[in-house]
């Protein structure tokens, strides 16, 4: 290039081309290829396409209910009747997969998390009639107790503690009532040592062989999942933090032991959480280990754009596509968000 320049250079004075710098011959033009749509189309590395989206939705008890979510802008809970209404859009737009996360009844909530083994809870009771209805979507579930606790954690509580194994024993059970009530996709969000490699043996001796296991393999315990505990009521019952087992947001090679666990256990897909804070890791786990990886944009984060789309200090046309594009670029394979339906919209109308 520099070599270029001086011959060019050394040509002198040519005609006049208007006040164009006559004598300047650039190799490299990376603007060559943003010219023009057709280009810029044709160039492109990663594009954000429906079959990327899985839309997570929360359920509540009752008929015709679709209940606003204060902190979630545009984000319901839905009854279970008004659920197959949406999931049956969501399919219609041809969203792959939804993830159902139930809204239980305080009434219900106890010390060992009993409601999360009813095999007809509400989150069962939604995974049937959707399967009933909606059978060609796929539905992801919860593992976790932490919609049934009177506590809020996600696990058994002794003397403050949160037992480990004694809850790996219930979270099996919750796994196999979840399956059998059709759910396709057993997703654990607890962070338990061990729960995929417990739940994989048990589904295996049931002979639920082809029950998909999505681990929350590195799930954070983040400030961004507030306004999903208001939606799922567990912000109010919540005590203390979940930083014993959820991972310390200053790491980043332990994400890749908790992969390394859970690929071995008999994940078949895994997860990063929350999403763009942690970009880096999501660009790790499938550079190492070539797993399908997904990405959860949280509620603070669906939260947070909303409140700036809101205020009109970001555009929401663009700002939901880069965002949820970025995920694609570090290595996702498909994303959790709330802004699911109004993608797959858009995309549908491209
Ligand atoms: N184990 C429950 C669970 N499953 C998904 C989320 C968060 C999802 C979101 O913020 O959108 C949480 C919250 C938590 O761990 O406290
Ligand atoms: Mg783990």
């Amino acid at each position: 290039m520099a070599k270029r320049e001086e011959q060019a250079s050394s040509i002198g004075a040519g005609p006049p081309q208007g006040s164009r710098p006559a004598a300047v011959h650039r190799a490299v033009r990376p603007r060559r290829n943003r010219r023009a749509d057709w280009a810029r189309r044709l160039v492109r590395e990663n594009l954000l396409g429906v079959d990327d989206l899985i839309w997570p939705l929360f359920v509540v008890s009752g008929t015709g209910v679709r209940e606003p979510v204060a902190s979630m802008p545009g984000v319901v809970r839905h009854s279970v009747d008004e659920a197959v209404k949406a999931v049956q859009e969501a399919a219609s737009l041809g969203i792959p997969a939804v993830a159902l996360f139930p809204y239980t009844d305080p009434s219900l909530r106890d010390e060992t998390g009993s409601e999360a083994l009813n095999a007809d809870n509400l989150v069962c009771r939604a995974c049937r009639a959707v399967k009933d209805r909606v059978p060609e979507i796929g539905i992801v579930t919860d593992v976790a107790l932490d919609p049934y606790t009177s506590h809020g954690h996600d696990g058994l509580m002794e003397n403050g503690r949160i037992l480990n194994d004694e809850t790996v024993e219930v979270l099996v059970r919750q796994a196999l009532v979840q399956a059998n009530a059709g759910c396709d996709v057993i997703a654990p969000s607890d962070m338990m040592d061990g729960r995929v490699g417990a739940i994989r043996e048990a589904l295996e001796a049931e002979g639920l062989i082809d029950t998909q296991i999505m681990a929350y393999t590195a799930k954070y315990a983040s400030g961004f999942y507030g306004p999903f505990r208001d939606a799922v009521g567990s912000s109010a019952t919540l005590s203390g933090d979940k930083r014993t087992y959820q991972m310390d947001y200053g790491n980043s090679d332990e994400a890749i032991r908790e992969a390394e666990a859970d690929i071995a256990e008999g994940a078949d897909m895994i997860m990063v959480k929350p999403g763009m804070p942690y970009l880096d890791i999501l660009h790790r786990l499938k550079q190492t280990f070539g797993m399908p990886t997904y990405a959860y944009q949280v509620s603070g984060e669906y939260a947070m754009l909303c409140a700036a789309f809101e205020r009109g200090w970001l555009d929401r046309e663009r700002c939901v596509p880069e965002a949820l594009t970025a995920f694609k670029r570090a290595g996702a394979d498909g994303v959790l968000t709330y802004f699911a339906v109004e993608v797959a919209r858009a995309l549908n109308d491209a």
